[in-house]
């Protein structure tokens, strides 16, 4: 009986998977958390508390979970969580991205939206998305010549890279402080470094220096003294330049030195050179490698899915007939090809797990209280690919979204590839033009063979490790013209 009392006494707590001592659950996580995490989540439930070194984690795996945190209590569930490398990847979290849920916040993203993120932004850089899918489809019409295999990563890289490069920087990739691959190089050891769970984020006092120890320290350092090199120089550029632009033709950096000067001018101190510092830090983490992994998936899915690429590329042909290129207008025609996109996003959401932190002590998930504070995944891979919502999930099936009202922006929680709630993806318009226009003419001109006789059955579709759900073998592709 005594026993029954002390039970009714202890608040519950929703299931947690068992742990080790001191590391809690954090060698379950391998090399894909959110894998590892759905397969823990189908003996332990949608709603789990595990624990990471001496952190707290709650686990969200299920459409009504996540509604829940985005919805219903989404204020509840707006934080981020501190991190190590974030945090001195952000100048100390004077960004947006990864900043806590606080008036800081609300003010940084009212401002990203309304000057950096609107739609009349995103129209401004059209010319810019125009050029570069140009250049593309010349550099992939030389290797056709060549019967040359395309490395897809490479140049979907190169695609999205030049694009953020002119409409935030005013500058062009090639002969850029950073050009090529010394670029792509530092994204990724970033993305690793951002993936990687530091000690000091869960082992209070000895982490720091575990993290010191296993050189942590001295990685990040060098990716952020790369980062501030390139963010002066064209910090200084801009401001020596005697251009005078209107609105229609400001770069990002433009809006931000513009938004500082009327910050200075009226007095207000609180937005400085290194906020600008780390909002472009933020487009450079959000804006590049985001958009060339999803064309890699799609192009993958195609190629593995020949009745669906016949299918696409006869729409698009259709719609295009007598042209020699796919423009941003024609888009609103393509049906089918704006499922294939959707399709995409949900078999291959580039951030799989939306990281979280409860921002009130009255936080409640189905009547679980949850404290302050707790760091909270919401396994947005898993969602998509739940059994209970989607017939034969793991199959590339455009067509399920005929006829349907599901889309990408964050009001339907079964899909949810730019997160949801309040700080879902700002940049989501301007991720999609791109994808689109780059996707559209890529398939509008090439039709696209698997090298070295390997059939769309042995095309390897596992996931890189880290951050950001990539496709871990390259794509190559041989591009046969058809113009
Ligand atoms: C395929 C392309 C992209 C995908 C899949 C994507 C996905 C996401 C996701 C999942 C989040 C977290 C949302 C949440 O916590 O609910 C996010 C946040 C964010 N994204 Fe994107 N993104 C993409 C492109 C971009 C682009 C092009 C930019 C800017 C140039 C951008 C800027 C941001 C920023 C600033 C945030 C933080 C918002 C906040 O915390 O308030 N993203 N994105």
């Amino acid at each position: 009986k005594n026993k029954r009392r002390h039970n009714l006494m202890i608040p519950k707590q929703p299931p947690s998977p068992p742990g080790l001592p001191v590391i809690g659950n954090l060698h379950q996580l391998g090399d894909r958390p959110h894998q590892s995490l759905a397969r823990l989540a189908e003996r332990h439930g949608p709603v789990m508390l595990i624990r990471l070194g001496f952190e707290p984690t709650l686990v969200l795996s299920s459409v009504e979970a996540a509604k829940e945190a985005l919805k219903t209590h989404d204020v509840d569930y707006s934080g981020r969580p501190l991190s190590f490398c974030w945090g001195k990847l952000t100048y100390n979290y004077v960004d947006v991205a990864f900043t806590s849920y606080s008036e800081y916040w609300r003010e940084m993203r009212k401002m990203c939206v309304v000057e950096l993120f609107n739609l009349k932004r995103v129209q401004s850089f059209q010319p810019v998305r125009t050029e570069v899918t140009d250049a593309l489809i010349q550099s992939v019409a030389a290797s056709a010549a060549k019967r040359a295999a395309v490395d897809l990563g490479e140049v979907s890289f190169e695609v999205t890279a030049s694009i953020i490069f002119k409409i935030a920087f005013g500058r062009s990739l090639e002969g850029s402080l950073m050009d090529g691959k010394g670029l792509e190089k530092l994204l990724h050891e970033t993305t690793t470094l951002m993936g990687t769970f530091a000690a000091a984020d869960f082992f209070p006092y000895v982490g720091w220096m575990v993290d010191k120890l296993s050189g942590l320290h001295s990685r990040l350092d060098k990716v952020c003294e790369r980062f501030d090199g390139f963010l002066e120089d064209v910090i200084q550029e801009h401001l020596n330049s005697d251009k005078i632009k209107d609105n229609q033709h400001e770069d990002i950096v433009d809006v931000l030195l513009r938004i500082h000067r009327e910050h200075v001018r009226s007095g207000a101190t609180w937005f400085t050179m290194n906020n600008v510092k780390a909002i472009l830090i933020d487009v450079f983490l959000g804006g590049i490698d985001t958009g060339a992994i999803t064309l890699v998936w799609a192009l993958a899915e195609l190629v593995k899915n020949p009745e669906v690429i016949k299918k696409v590329q006869d729409e698009i042909r259709h719609w295009t007939s007598g042209k020699d290129r796919v423009t941003e207008k024609d888009i609103d025609n393509l049906k089918y090809f704006k499922l294939v996109i959707k399709e995409t996003l949900r078999l291959h959401p580039v951030v799989p797990l939306l990281f979280r932190k409860t921002t009130t002590a009255k936080t409640q998930m189905f009547g679980y209280p949850i404290q302050e504070g707790v760091r909270v995944f919401i396994n947005v891979w898993a969602i998509a690919r739940d059994p209970k919502i989607w017939d034969q999930p793991e199959k590339f099936i455009p067509e399920r979204f005929n006829d349907s009202l599901v889309d990408y922006r964050g009001q339907h929680f079964e899909f949810l590839p730019f997160g949801g709630g309040r700080r879902i993806c700002p940049g989501m318009n301007m991720a999609m033009t791109t994808i689109e226009l780059v996707l559209a003419n890529m398939l509008h001109r090439f039709d696209w063979k698997l090298s070295d006789g390997m059939t769309p059955e042995e095309l390897d579709m596992e996931e890189g490790s880290g951050f950001m759900a990539f496709k871990k073998v390259p794509l190559k592709l041989v591009p046969v013209d058809n113009y």
